[in-house]
């Protein structure tokens, strides 16, 4: 599967609205702790911004709201999976990335065919508090020995700088939050993510 190797997460479809005109061609939208109502809202107007754009939405977590609404892409971590209904997902249709973080995660995800398999952190995050330290590039390598054609996503302290490295490593894309929002230019900062992942 052919996917684009720039992966932005956002936290609202106002972030969408400013990746899309750029030219990302997928998007996350990762809603922690939002009212339904609120979740269906951002959920419509960042699949109809994609839609314009021709870009793919990739809903992290609310995997009902997804079929819902019609979303081709899921996000699923591990503790998602505990609850989520995979055949209710695959059944609407949905392609599905799942987290991973050792060795049993890898294989719990495998098990379930999925559409990419991100690793993370590769290196310290400051968006989440998170068990797991830094994994490093050749952990990268080790994953994409053992996924084969499975697309392999970097994410967890990701910049421009760092992108190549991940790519070499054997990344197929690479995701990233607070590169870009915490960046003084968010729009510059997407442009040069599009040329390091051309
Ligand atoms: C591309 C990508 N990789 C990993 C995650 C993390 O998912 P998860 O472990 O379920 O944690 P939350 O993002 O839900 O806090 C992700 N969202 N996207
Ligand atoms: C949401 C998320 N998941 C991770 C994982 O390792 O599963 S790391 C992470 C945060 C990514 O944000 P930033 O690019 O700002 O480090
Ligand atoms: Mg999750």
């Amino acid at each position: 599967m052919n996917l684009p190797h720039f992966y932005p997460v956002f936290d609202s479809a106002a972030w969408v609205a400013r990746a899309m005109p750029l030219g990302v061609k997928l998007v996350q939208l990762r809603i922690k702790d939002a009212p339904e109502d609120v979740l269906r809202d951002e959920i419509t107007i960042a699949l109809d911004l994609c839609r314009q754009h021709g870009a793919q939405l990739v809903v992290n977590d609310h995997w009902q709201l997804a079929i819902e609404l019609g979303v081709d892409w899921l996000h699923l971590g591990q503790e998602d999976l505990d609850t989520a209904d995979i055949p209710a997902i695959r059944r609407a249709g949905m392609k599905l990335g799942l987290s991973t973080h050792d060795h049993a995660e890898l294989e719990r995800a495998l098990a379930l065919a999925p559409d990419y398999i991100a690793l993370g952190p590769v290196y310290p995050t400051i968006l989440k508090k998170m068990k797991w330290t830094e994994q490093g590039l050749d952990r990268l390598t080790e994953w994409k020995a053992r996924i084969g054609d499975i697309p392999l996503c970097a994410i967890g302290g990701m910049s421009v700088a760092r992108a190549p490295g991940a790519f070499a490593a054997g990344a197929d894309m690479v995701a990233a939050v607070t590169d870009i929002t915490l960046n003084a230019d968010p729009e510059a900062r997407m442009r040069e993510w599009l040329e390091v992942t051309a």
